[in-house]
């Protein structure tokens, strides 16, 4: 807009009077925040607008380079995403919760006892601010802003609905009075009204979603940032084994979502009515005089004190319909991850079984929760739109029947002001009936506005079962402890007196107090020292279940050693026996867990991959599927032993000093097999193999063999030792005098042959 028409506008503004100004400030207030928002919303809209209106479009090779890219890491520590929308690429500026944020939330998130049951308490208002300090970080931020401007509607649709009230008792009572000119003056005034009406009500729904939106932005990113943090905390690991905690998904999806709409649903249906009520009352209480009000506000007591006896506990039941929801979830994602081994079972009709039964589960709960809504609903309506119409009436009634003429409502306009009730009384009438249609349509919205506030009492209930669910899933994310630190700048790995047992469910809670689980799970393995310098590759074996895995864990650092002490260099790769498969191309898998950026600044290019590819006998893969840039779902395209040489690529690509092989090569050929592990050993990549093979042992130094009989006791060889040597010296000697024989048997084989009369040919 030009500064002209700009200074001009203002003037104008001026010369109105400051009620007609109120309605007109907001729109062009809110014409501004749009606008701005076109303007600063990063990417998604004005990057497509200022391509579109430049006529530039990206080329389908730029596409391509964002969807390999996925985002660019920004000098701040933020990162830029880069997703294709169409035929653009859209950035989005993300800038991850810093760790320390983090830290200082934490204490706001105590666990809640394990006897919580969601309801309008102190802790509901507790556990609400801690998760909406997340959601509002501060009093300036952009949310509080959309906050201040939804509220300001909701306010002014309370202001222009009583002027709605007003305008409608003066029109009846021009029409009744035959007032032709004054009639029309009303109906324009009424079509002028409706404009800010109208413009309030789209606002409100725009503010409101997009408050909701952007509150759900926050929280799935700080859950994010939460729940997937890397060492010390690998939450999304441990969340499931020591925080007791299932189907984050749910948690961090759906529930999210959930909570926020029936957040700002509520603060809609909260403002408002009250706002109504305080507004209507004083309108009315002008004209009902203190003992009408006073019987109005025991109206109100009485009404309210009804339904809270009849409210059930709706937080619980949402609560519980959000957990069902969430099992039914997980039986339905369970059979699309796991969907070729339950059809070589033909396991269809076991699985039909088990999801209808978590969904006749889910079903039945909310089935129980309508039927338990009808009875508070009928007494609801009742009270609210019955009991509170009658109450209105008799109140009504009351100045109208004892000849009390009081204005009520609209104060009628200067110009028809003569017409009193001295005038006649056809004008008596039409006072009365301007006052009755006034105070009938204010005690109508009032009626109106009480059945909102129930039904905010009813969604508020519901919020606190939805916060409880949110708050769990915050409280169990915080509650993990630190992993120890078991890194160090060596080159050897070393165990000393280590314990290695399956971690405790975390905490428990007795009365609001943090306990460590009492019952330590015993050890697998116990005592366990050894040291491995580089260049020592170590296999360890044992049967089925002895914790050979459970040291891996250890030595990741996914699991804290029950007793000892564990250290470790910084680079040491494990790579388990069910090969991992990443969302993204070809090349993605190679370099998991680097990104495309992290690959391009190593310096690495495609042939170096092919090579990696070639070591693993996978060299085919990029011709066959079509490029490295080929995205699949790569779980189901290759196979097992193609999927297992892919972990070994991985551990050629990051040559790392240490890599733990837990049977990551169960699946693959004996012959490629060996030609892989004299490969990562030509690397300089120092073996820790986990395997029940003997065949392996040849490609180690050491065998560590754990005890099958739950004792957890080890025991520690070198491979190749003198005795070992004598022993294969002892099988080549015995070996060697069989090959002597050989002729003879071949001798005595012709003898027979010749005996039986069989031709040789
Ligand atoms: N998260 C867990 N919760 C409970 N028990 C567990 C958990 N993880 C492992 N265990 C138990 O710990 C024991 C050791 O498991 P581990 O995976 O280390 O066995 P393993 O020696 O590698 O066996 P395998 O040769 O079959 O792979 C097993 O009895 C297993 O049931």
């Amino acid at each position: 807009m030009a500064p002209e028409s700009m200074s001009e506008l203002g003037k104008r503004l001026q010369r109105l009077s400051p009620k007609s100004r109120t309605p007109i400030l907001a729109l062009l207030v809110s014409i501004l925040i749009l606008r701005s928002r076109l303007i600063d919303a990063p990417g998604l809209v004005y990057t497509r607008l200022r391509e579109a209106a430049k006529g530039k479009r990206p080329a389908p090779e730029d596409i391509e380079e964002a969807l390999q890219k996925v985002y660019i890491d920004e000098a701040d520590g933020s990162k830029t995403l880069l997703v294709p929308y169409g035929k653009n690429v859209n950035k989005i500026n993300i800038k991850p919760t810093p760790p320390s944020a983090l830290a200082s939330s934490s204490k706001s998130f105590p666990l809640l006892s394990s006897s919580h049951k969601p309801s309008l308490s102190r802790s509901f208002l507790r556990q609400l601010s801690s998760i909406l300090r997340i959601a509002f970080p501060s009093l300036t931020c952009r949310e509080s802003f959309i906050l201040v401007l939804h509220s300001f509607f909701l306010i002014l649709r309370t202001v222009l609905s009583v002027g709605v009230a007003k305008l409608d008792g003066r029109i009846v009572k021009d029409l009744v009075s035959a007032n032709g000119k004054g009639f029309l003056k009303g109906l324009g005034l009424w079509f002028l009204l409706a404009i800010p009406s109208t413009y309030t009500n789209s606002m409100i729904r725009h503010l409101q979603s997009s408050l909701s939106l952007r509150m759900r932005t926050r929280l799935t990113r700080y859950t994010h940032d939460l729940y997937l943090s890397s060492f010390p905390h690998l939450r999304y690991y441990r969340v499931g084994l020591e925080g007791g905690l299932e189907g984050v998904d749910q948690y961090i999806t759906a529930d999210i979502a959930a909570f926020l709409d029936s957040l700002s649903t509520l603060y809609g249906n909260l403002i408002k009515p009250s706002t109504d009520l305080v507004l209507f009352t004083l309108s009315l209480s002008r004209s009902l005089g203190p003992s009408g009000t006073a019987l109005l506000f025991l109206n109100y007591y009485v009404t309210a004190s009804i339904l809270r006896a009849v409210t059930p506990a709706f937080g619980r039941l949402a609560e519980v319909e959000r957990r069902l929801e969430g099992e039914f979830r997980a039986g339905v994602g369970r059979v699309g991850r796991e969907a070729e081994e339950i059809a070589f079972y033909d396991g269809g009709k076991r699985e039909l079984d088990i999801l209808w039964r978590a969904y006749t589960r889910l079903i039945k709960h909310v089935n129980s929760i309508f039927k338990i809504r009808i009875a508070y609903e009928w007494t609801e309506d009742y009270v609210i739109k019955y009991l509170w119409s009658a109450a209105g009436y008799g109140l009504i009634s009351i100045p109208v029947l004892m000849g009390k003429t009081r204005s009520l409502g609209v104060q009628a306009s200067p110009s028809s002001k003569p017409n009193t009730d001295s005038d006649g009384p056809d004008n008596a009438v039409a006072n009365r009936t301007e006052n009755y249609i006034s105070s009938r349509r204010l005690l109508l919205s009032l009626a109106d506005a009480g059945g909102r506030l129930m039904y905010a009492y009813k969604d508020l209930l519901e919020l606190s079962g939805l916060t409880t669910r949110l708050y769990t899933l915050l409280s169990t994310l915080h509650s993990l402890p630190r992993l120890p630190d078991i890194t160090n700048a060596s080159d050897e790995i070393t165990l000393e007196h280590v314990d290695v047992g399956v971690p405790p469910l975390n905490f428990v809670l007795a009365d609001d107090e943090y306990e460590v689980q009492a019952t330590i799970n015993p050890p697998l393995v116990r005592d366990l020292t050894l040291r491995l310098r580089k260049g020592e590759h170590l296999m360890i074996t044992g049967s089925n279940g002895v914790g050979k895995t459970a040291i891996a864990r250890v030595l990741a650092g996914l699991w804290a050693p029950q007793g000892g002490v564990v250290q470790r260099p910084d680079e040491v790769l494990v790579v388990p026996q069910r090969a991992y498969m990443v969302a993204g191309s070809l090349l993605d898998q190679i370099i998991y867990p680097h990104s495309y950026p992290q690959y391009v600044k190593s310096g690495k290019t495609e042939k170096d991959l092919m090579e990696i590819l070639e070591s693993v006998h996978l060299a085919y893969l990029p011709a066959r599927e079509g490029g490295w840039r080929t995205r699949k779902e790569w779980r189901d395209v290759l196979s097992g032993g193609e999927k297992q040489r892919m972990g070994m690529a991985r551990v050629f690509y990051h040559k790392p000093k240490f890599a733990v092989l837990d049977e990551c090569t169960s699946a693959v050929s004996s012959d490629v097999e060996g030609r892989m592990y004299e490969h990562a050993k030509s690397l300089g990549i120092t073996l820790i193999t986990i395997s029940l093979r003997p065949s392996l042992t040849r490609y180690h130094t050491q065998l560590l063999s754990l005890s099958g009989d739950g004792s957890g006791r080890t025991s520690l060889t070198r491979v190749g030792t003198a005795e070992e040597r004598m022993g294969i010296d002892r099988e080549i000697i015995n070996l060697e005098s069989k090959l002597g024989e050989v002729e003879s048997w071949r001798q005595r084989l012709e003898e027979l042959n010749g005996q039986l009369g069989i031709q040789k040919h």
